[in-house]
């Protein structure tokens, strides 16, 4: 299971950071060079020359290591200072506004549909003032040059929205379908994966349960799959909101995984046997028929730099000692709880 892929915007990002870094380090150089030498406009070449530096700085830092997340902020207030700067300070003849024109793209590209639009405006509200405050535009005083340029920054602006809008919903969609569970909403494999791999950054007070429905064959067997399915739907819904603070995978037909984070032995044995209680005192009802029916749970202890498959196995065992106590059981390391109660007939 290909775990990266659920992070693709975050790589790609981190790529597109990383290149376009390279191109404007190399660009800025360039710059730099014609600004300091041949145009004796220091100011200019001076700005550029730093900004040059950070480029390559930022692009060698995200070739070795993960970038933060406002190192792309800072590159795009960085060239976003340069660019309004340059307007102002150079003649209007240099043209260098033109690059105006790429950056709502880049915002886009690299900060999202939020950072994206929040940029543009400021950019554009900027530019518009640094044009107002000019003495002179010449050669671009025509009123139809004016809102030939305005329209084109706009339908830049526009058309960079609508992609990345689209774009976000559209990982979003991906994302849900790879990672739940269709029927019951709840994460699945993929998700439990990604979310003790990823996600969980403190493991110490980690406590883990796998929870099987007792006897779930039956329940398809005396009222149907459909009504299987929907059994499974509520259980789901009820697991969800007993484990506040932990997350919830389905990993089976009938069985889930719990992860209780930041617990103890105690605590967490405590929240297995409410869940247990909970679905032992729930009524099920579907249209017109009642259901009943109860779960066993294995539950363990996450041990230091086990990985998933070890701590699931441990789980499991418990799980087993669960069923053969009798169902409808919690069994967690050196504990043992059974209580007998009528199952589905
Ligand atoms: N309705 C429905 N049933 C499912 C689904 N996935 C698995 N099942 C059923 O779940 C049942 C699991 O049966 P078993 O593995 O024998 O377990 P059990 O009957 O719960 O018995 P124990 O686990 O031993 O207590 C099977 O009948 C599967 O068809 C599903 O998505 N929907």
């Amino acid at each position: 299971m290909d775990i990266a892929a659920i992070d693709s915007v975050k790589v790609l990002r981190e790529n597109l950071l990383k290149w376009v870094c390279f191109c404007f380090g190399i660009l800025a150089s360039i710059f730099t060079y014609f600004n300091l030498f041949v145009n004796d406009f220091y100011p200019l070449g001076v700005l550029e020359g730093i900004f040059a530096v950070y480029c390559f700085y930022t692009f060698h830092y995200a070739r070795t290591r993960k970038i933060h997340t406002w190192q792309p902020l800072v590159l795009c207030l960085c060239i976003t200072l340069l660019v309004t700067l340059g307007t102002y300070l150079a003649a209007m003849k240099n043209g260098l506004f033109v690059w105006s024109f790429t950056l709502p793209v880049l915002y886009y590209l690299l900060l999202g549909c939020k950072h994206g639009f929040y940029l543009s405006l400021l950019l554009a509200c900027v530019q518009t003032s640094v044009f107002i405050s000019k003495p002179s535009l010449a050669p671009f005083s025509d009123l139809n040059l004016s809102l030939n340029m305005s329209f084109s920054y706009v339908g830049i602006w526009v058309i960079a929205h609508i992609f990345e809008a689209s774009r976000a919903q559209f990982a979003q969609r991906l994302e849900n379908l790879a990672l739940y569970d269709p029927l019951t909403k709840t994460g699945n494999r993929l998700a439990m994966n990604h979310y003790f791999e990823v996600e969980l950054e403190n493991k110490t007070n980690l406590f883990t349960m796998l929870l099987d429905l007792d006897y779930f064959k039956k329940v398809n067997d005396q009222f149907g799959h459909d009504v299987g399915d929907q059994v499974l739907v509520k259980v789901a819904s009820i697991l969800k909101e007993v484990v506040n603070k932990g997350r919830v995978f389905r990993v089976g037909g009938e069985e889930f995984a719990l992860f209780i984070p930041n617990s103890s032995q105690q605590e967490s044995y405590q929240l297995a046997e409410k869940i247990r209680v909970t679905l032992q005192d729930c009524v099920i009802n579907v249209g017109d028929r009642e259901i009943r029916l109860t779960a066993s749970i294995g539950l363990a202890a996450y041990r230091n730099n086990d990985t998933l498959k070890q701590q699931l196995k441990a789980t499991d065992k418990q799980l087993y000692q669960a069923k053969k106590g009798g169902r409808n059981n919690v069994s967690a390391e050196q504990i043992h709880y059974s209580t007998n109660l009528e199952q589905v007939s």
